[in-house]
């Protein structure tokens, strides 16, 4: 296997090309003056899961929105399957995102549908006439690739938070796409509910032969289910490689963060600010 140490940056050549699914290059992203990402070019593989790590507010949300262009580069290049994609207008981009599923944090269900109606939601949007009777065994296909075929019925409020993340990964799935984001999607749930969230996500890889991308800072879920882990930090890409090259990083950071460590920086940000609780500086997994 050709990965094991830190790229730096898109590697050039025709098979590159042909693996590649997602490409950023030289991406730039700043808010006023904020700088949030600070040149970073990287290629995602097309059906292997690539994890995204990193400290709070370093960059990993907003990376991941430029790759449906949910958030548009201050300067810089994002491609999906070899097309550029960064300046394409929101029509236009409605045939990309058909081809990406996304599990955001903030993405949560509707409440006021019931899981089944959750679930087709994205595909009545996609395809305007659709019917119930069309859609049925598909709602049914993908209830049952997540476990809880049997609960179109139900409402999000009467169902835990392992089985609405569930649903949320269902609809997900309701238009077969060839990539899904997951944006921390173990956070909030106990290691065991977390431990079949990472088999999903392991099972729609080996399955489906989706690409995925998963933000989190469980590093438990990271070295579970990824096949390449990628730490940012303030902005930039410090390690990338596999679980045994990121457990055996030479720099600091990495190894403070994989390790649940303190940084001596943000013990003098909480010094200065008076802040008591250490550990919401740590990833979450270790806050247990
Ligand atoms: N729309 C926005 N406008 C202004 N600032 C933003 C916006 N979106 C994100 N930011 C800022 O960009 C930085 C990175 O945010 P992002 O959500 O990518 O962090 P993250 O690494 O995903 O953090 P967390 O792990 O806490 O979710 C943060 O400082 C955030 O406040």
């Amino acid at each position: 296997m050709e990965r094991q140490n830190d790229h730096k940056g898109p590697v050039d050549g025709n098979g590159a090309a042909e693996t590649t699914q997602i490409e950023v290059r030289n991406l730039i992203k700043k808010f006023g003056r904020k700088l949030v990402l600070d040149n970073v070019s990287l290629r995602i593989e097309k059906g292997k899961t690539t994890v995204i790590i990193g400290p709070s507010g370093c960059g990993k949300t907003v990376l991941i929105k430029h790759f449906i262009v949910l958030q548009r580069p201050t300067s810089g290049e994002v491609y999906f399957d070899g097309q550029r994609v960064d300046g394409l207008s929101e029509r236009q981009l409605s045939d990309v995102r058909t081809r990406i599923g996304y599990l955001f944090q903030e993405g949560a269900l509707f409440d006021s549908m019931s899981v089944a109606e959750n679930i087709m939601f994205p595909i009545k949007q996609h395809f305007k006439h659709v019917k119930w009777s069309q859609v049925e065994e598909v709602v049914k296909a993908k209830l049952a690739m997540v476990g809880l075929d049997g609960f179109q019925n139900y409402y999000p409020a009467n169902l835990s938070g392992g089985q609405r993340k569930r649903v949320a990964l269902a609809r997900a799935i309701a238009l077969n796409p060839e990539v899904i984001l997951y944006d921390e999607p173990t956070t909030g749930l106990d290691p065991i509910r977390s431990d079949i969230i990472n088999e999903l996500v392991l099972k729609l890889e080996r399955d489906l032969g989706v690409t995925s991308i998963v933000v989190t800072h469980d590093m438990r879920s990271a070295y579970k289910v990824g096949d390449r882990i990628i730490m940012l930090h303030n902005g930039k890409i410090i390690a990338d490689g596999d679980a045994d090259h990121i457990r055996d990083h030479p720099h600091p950071t990495v190894q403070q963060f994989i390790n649940g460590q303190v940084s001596e920086d943000d013990l003098a940000v909480l010094r200065m600010s008076g802040a008591v609780a250490t550990s919401q500086f740590l990833p979450r997994d270790f806050q247990k």
